[in-house]
């Protein structure tokens, strides 16, 4: 029998939970119940997330108005929550991950599988290092990726739509997880590139950002189609220069274009990016995360920092000029209108002021 914990209860770790626990009281081989590690927090009428969520049955902070499951149980207690689990679910902020795997080192069962639906990486001396791998290392278990055109408030109303499970070795791991998350609304396809798949759902955040930058601007439909083909380059040309078998089919499921169309249409850093672009880069990310998203967290502003990192650390800088324009603008050495300038001049700019 498996039994699954899903590891974060933020806004898609809500509707993760929601799916699974829709699965598991239907499908022999699962244990009905699903636990769900909660990052706790008080609300503002002093009352614990974790004791609302188990008496409503809803994320009242995450994820208010949707049922996850009389099934899903909400746990406080991060290593309490992995203890009995086979399958663990990750699906926190990425800059949380390390944290939380440091914590669960020796924690987990022998037998334990992993799957990451967090878009984000890590830069270490060598280059970029992808969550699973940092999943795989720190805990020592298999990790497949879950990610897709998945806008996570649409998914809990079960309006239909797609997401990729990407796996390296382990076929029989990834049947499990696409039987796991299947319903009649979320339609799963397993591709054997975990990396390809991760990179997908990761960078399509930098590139969202430059198309809220787009919006705030007023530019037109033009315009951001125009961005997101110049990121849908610059996102396959990074993802194998880093990583030589990713595989460009990849980038036509729905991990890939798909994801991208539909963060740059209505995810959060499109609109806080919008939202910057209007404020004409006076109010910092940081500012307006707090104030728009209300604890949820936005990952497109550290993933350009991080993809930054690794084209100044490489040299690259020339061959990306709308991620290393991202990253200029949304630390304030350019202004927003810089994002449809990525010509030569500006360029000169990006890699002379990364060079201070
Ligand atoms: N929301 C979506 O529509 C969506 C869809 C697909 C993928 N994702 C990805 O899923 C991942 C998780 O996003 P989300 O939307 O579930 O979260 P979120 O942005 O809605 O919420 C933030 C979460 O971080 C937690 N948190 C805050 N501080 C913490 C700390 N110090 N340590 C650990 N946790 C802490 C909060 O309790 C909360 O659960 C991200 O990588 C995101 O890109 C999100
Ligand atoms: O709201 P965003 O910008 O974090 O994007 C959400 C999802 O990644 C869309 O698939």
């Amino acid at each position: 029998m498996y039994k699954v914990t899903v590891i974060g209860s933020g806004n898609w770790g809500s509707v993760a939970a929601k799916l699974i626990a829709s699965n598991t009281v239907r499908l022999d081989s699962f244990h009905d119940e699903v636990r769900m590690w909660v990052f706790e927090e008080k609300l503002p009428n002093g009352e614990k997330l974790t004791d609302v969520i188990n008496k409503t049955n809803e994320n009242v902070k995450y994820l208010p108005g949707i049922k996850l499951g009389k099934n899903v149980v909400a746990d406080p207690d991060l290593v309490n929550a992995v203890k009995d689990a086979n399958m663990l679910v990750f699906v926190t902020p990425h800059q949380f991950v390390e944290g939380i795997c440091k914590r669960l080192a020796g924690k987990i069962r022998a037998d334990a599988e992993g799957i990451s639906l967090i878009k984000g990486m890590e830069v270490k001396k060598e280059g970029p290092s992808m969550i699973s791998n940092l999943i795989t290392k720190q805990l020592g278990i298999n990790c497949s990726v879950l990610m897709g055109a998945n806008i996570a408030n649409e998914i809990a109303m079960e309006k239909f739509s797609e997401a990729t499970v990407g796996y390296n070795q382990n076929k029989s791991a990834a049947d499990r997880w696409v039987q796991l998350f299947c319903t009649p609304y979320f339609n799963v396809t397993a591709v054997q590139d975990v990396e390809g798949v991760e990179l997908c759902g990761t960078l399509k955040n930098a590139v969202a950002i430059a198309a809220g930058f787009v919006d705030g601007l007023e530019m037109g439909n033009n315009t951001k189609a125009a961005i997101m083909r110049i990121g849908l380059k610059e996102m396959m040309t990074f993802s194998k220069m880093c990583f030589p078998s990713v595989k460009d089919s990849t980038f036509f499921e729905s991990c890939g274009v798909a994801d991208l169309i539909t963060t740059c249409m209505g995810g959060r850093n499109r609109k806080v990016a919008d939202a910057y672009a209007r404020n004409g880069g006076k109010r910092s990310f940081d500012e307006l995360e707090a104030e728009m998203l209300q604890g949820q967290k936005l990952q497109g502003v550290l993933t350009a920092k991080e993809v930054h990192e690794v084209l100044s650390n490489r040299g690259w800088l020339h061959i990306f000029p709308l991620f290393s324009a991202v990253h200029a603008i949304s630390t304030g050495r350019l202004p927003p209108s810089a994002i449809v300038k990525i010509n030569e001049e500006n360029l000169r700019h990006v890699q002379i002021v990364s060079s201070l």
